[in-house]
């Protein structure tokens, strides 16, 4: 016989994980005030692109960065800051020493791997970046699709080929409609470690090589469509699509990577803080997200000190492109561990 205390707690447990963490007053208020943003936001910018394309107005390239240059301090760096709390929420305890010092224990296991790697083998390392981004953030939205949206995407199945198709957005979609911007994201970044750059993996922008994961994103997207069965599955799926293939690509991974990957995953994180889900269900949506701000800001000052060090240690050259080139290392350090501890929310919040 189990006794009563811990029955109790896996009842609460197993309620408070049926939806996929996200209580269905949490879910109203985060279609509200997130989900439906996110869409406004990416039809204004396919719209305004769009007509920015049929009349030829040239946009001042600087500008690409901005998105990215906010994500600093506005909803991207601080998505990830609360990693270290999220183990001990999710087994419905107070943070405490012991649980936040295991995560940064395996962070800086994992963060300085990841580092020797781009020091070894530029290419390698920045190949595998676009495989990681493209199932961490495929993994963030299958579980908004689940959680927020709640889509029935049916099997486990129809849930990773979701996964798939969704992350291929903003990952896949800009090589086939902007190749060249692509390839001098890549070239910069690579560049960094290796003068030979993007010539390290040339083959990523040869036709075959495009065609074929073309030929991957009709698949999977058809895949999706057809296992889920959901007019809300395809029609974001549609939205992503025709985003990457119309917004020049810094800018549409940039406003992407802030105002919805980002979002989404605060709006999960508030879901699992029971004080900040007692705030949203008095309607008090901004306490709960001050609330997380105050939780992100000393893990996203202390980002940004790495950040400062790596720009001492790479001494990239001092162009905008060095910069953002040199962010989206420390991005990519940072989102391997980040991109564990949200698959041990997927498993706890059964995802799976
Ligand atoms: C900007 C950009 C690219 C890559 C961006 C990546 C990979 C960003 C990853 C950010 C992460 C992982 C943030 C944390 O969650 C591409 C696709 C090369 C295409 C050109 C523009
Ligand atoms: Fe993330």
């Amino acid at each position: 016989m189990t006794d009563p205390e811990s029955a109790d707690v896996n009842e609460r447990s197993t309620a408070r994980y049926r939806d996929y963490g996200v209580s269905d007053g949490c879910r109203r208020a985060l279609v509200r005030w997130v989900v439906v943003p996110s869409w406004v936001l990416l039809g204004f910018l396919v719209v305004t692109f769009a007509v920015v394309r049929a009349t030829g107005v040239s946009v001042p390239p600087s500008y690409r960065y901005a998105p990215f240059l906010v994500s600093i301090v506005v909803f991207g760096l601080p998505h990830g800051a609360v990693d270290h709390l999220v183990p001990a929420r999710l087994r419905d305890e107070k943070p405490d020493l012991v649980s936040v010092g295991r995560v940064m224990a395996v962070y800086t296991v994992l963060v300085v791997m990841y580092a020797v790697v781009w020091f070894v083998a530029p290419g390698l390392a920045f190949v595998f970046f676009i495989g990681l981004t493209l199932y961490h953030w495929g993994q963030g939205d299958l579980h908004a699709s689940l959680g927020f949206l709640r889509t029935n995407l049916g099997s486990r199945l129809g849930r990773a080929v979701t996964l798939v198709s969704r992350g291929s957005m903003p990952m896949l979609v800009p090589l086939l409609a902007f190749p060249e911007e692509y390839r001098d994201v890549a070239d910069a970044v690579i560049r960094v470690f290796d003068p030979r750059g993007a010539e390290t993996i040339a083959f990523a922008f040869e036709p075959a090589f495009r065609f074929s994961v073309g030929v991957f994103l009709v698949v999977f997207v058809s895949a999706t469509v057809y296992l889920s069965r959901s007019s809300f599955e395809a029609g974001e799926l549609a939205l992503l699509g025709v985003y990457f293939a119309t917004v020049p690509p810094i800018l549409a991974v940039g406003f992407y990577f802030c105002f919805w990957h980002s979002t989404r995953h605060i709006g999960r994180l508030i879901a699992l803080d029971p004080v900040a889900v007692s705030h949203v269900e008095d309607g008090n949506a901004t306490r709960a997200l001050l609330r997380f701000g105050r939780d992100a800001a000393p893990l996203t000052a202390g980002a940004v000190v790495i950040f400062a060090a790596l720009w001492l240690v790479a001494s990239p050259p001092a162009t905008v492109e060095g910069f953002f080139a040199l962010y989206l290392i420390l991005l990519a350090a940072l989102t391997l561990p980040h991109a564990g501890v949200v698959t041990l929310m997927d498993r706890v919040q059964r995802v799976w």
